[in-house]
């Protein structure tokens, strides 16, 4: 059985304030975009994950697919599985690859073992996965609050734009990029900056890492600064980077861009 477990992008990003936990508390808007990993599971003696497509750091034994295969089978009598993945997100991107692939694990093997779990109980299993990681599970543009797992309805719908995203050669660690910030309440929620008109996104919209990820990694913002200076109605960092996003209103392409960088065009 297959699943295409796609990515996401920030449109907007508050760091609000330091919780007791250890964690943040953030506004954001998620969008989720057309990069998919491919994941298949099939019956085997004894579960394992295989991994294809481009490199992610660490061992496979540590991969989130099995973290989410393992939570499962606490509740659930799972038999063994082989889960095959074929890496195509980049990592360290800010675009929730790996969040992504654990959320479409726990829908598959929901629909594969009938385990009859409805969105609230996969997200639940979801979030204690990785804070990015129950978003997936609905996978609808969402506005998002607590630690980016409390969601409440947002009109947003840029299906008549073009979205670009550049990833540069860098890869930003999540929990580096938290350590670097200093929480602060934005005047506006984001919530309501958001329903402006899109060409008032780029004096009002913020992605909080920018500031420190652009110091450490100057590269990051002189793409942000090309892919205004190709048309961009609005670019921003996506989570916590590395990657840049912008939104057109035509098709563009960008060969200048490409010499270092991945350019994904129309996600
Ligand atoms: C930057 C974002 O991508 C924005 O969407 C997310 O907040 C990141 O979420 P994520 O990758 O699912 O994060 P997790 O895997 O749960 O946490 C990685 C690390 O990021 C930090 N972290 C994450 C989320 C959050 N709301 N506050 C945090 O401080 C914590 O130090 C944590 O140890
Ligand atoms: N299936 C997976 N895909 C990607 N990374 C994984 C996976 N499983 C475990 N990881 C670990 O998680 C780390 C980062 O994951 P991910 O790609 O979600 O982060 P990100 O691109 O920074 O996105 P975000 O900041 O939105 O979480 C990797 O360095 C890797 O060690």
């Amino acid at each position: 059985m297959l699943a295409f477990a796609n990515a996401k992008i920030n449109l907007g990003l508050y760091v609000t304030e330091k919780r007791p936990d250890g964690y943040h508390n953030l506004e954001t808007v998620f969008y989720p975009v057309k990069i998919n990993d491919v994941i298949e599971i099939t019956d085997a003696e004894e579960t394992t994950c295989q991994i294809k497509g481009i490199d992610i750091p660490g061992s496979a034994k540590d991969n989130i697919c099995l973290k989410a295969f393992e939570l499962l089978k606490k509740d659930f009598d799972l038999p063994d599985q082989q889960i095959t993945l074929l890496k195509n997100i980049p990592v360290g991107a800010g675009l929730g690859g790996g969040s992504s692939d654990a959320a479409f694990l726990i829908k598959l093997l929901n629909d594969k073992f009938q385990l009859g779990l409805n969105t609230h109980q996969m997200e639940d299993y979801a979030r204690q996965l990785g804070a990015d990681c129950a978003f997936f599970i609905n996978n609808r543009p969402v506005f998002a609050e607590g630690r980016g797992d409390e969601f409440s309805e947002v009109d947003v719908d840029l299906s008549g734009y073009k979205i670009i995203l550049v990833k540069p050669p860098v890869h930003v660690s999540t929990a580096d990029a938290y350590s670097g910030i200093v929480p602060h309440r934005s005047s506006k929620s984001l919530k309501e900056l958001i329903q402006l008109p899109l060409r008032d996104w780029k004096s009002n919209l913020k992605n909080d890492f920018e500031s420190t990820v652009f110091l450490k990694y100057p590269e990051i913002a002189v793409i942000k600064q090309a892919l205004y200076h190709e048309g961009a109605i609005f670019a921003a960092m996506s989570g916590s980077g590395s990657s840049v996003f912008a939104i057109f209103e035509h098709g563009v392409k960008l060969p200048g861009l490409e010499k270092d960088n991945k350019v994904f065009y129309n996600i």
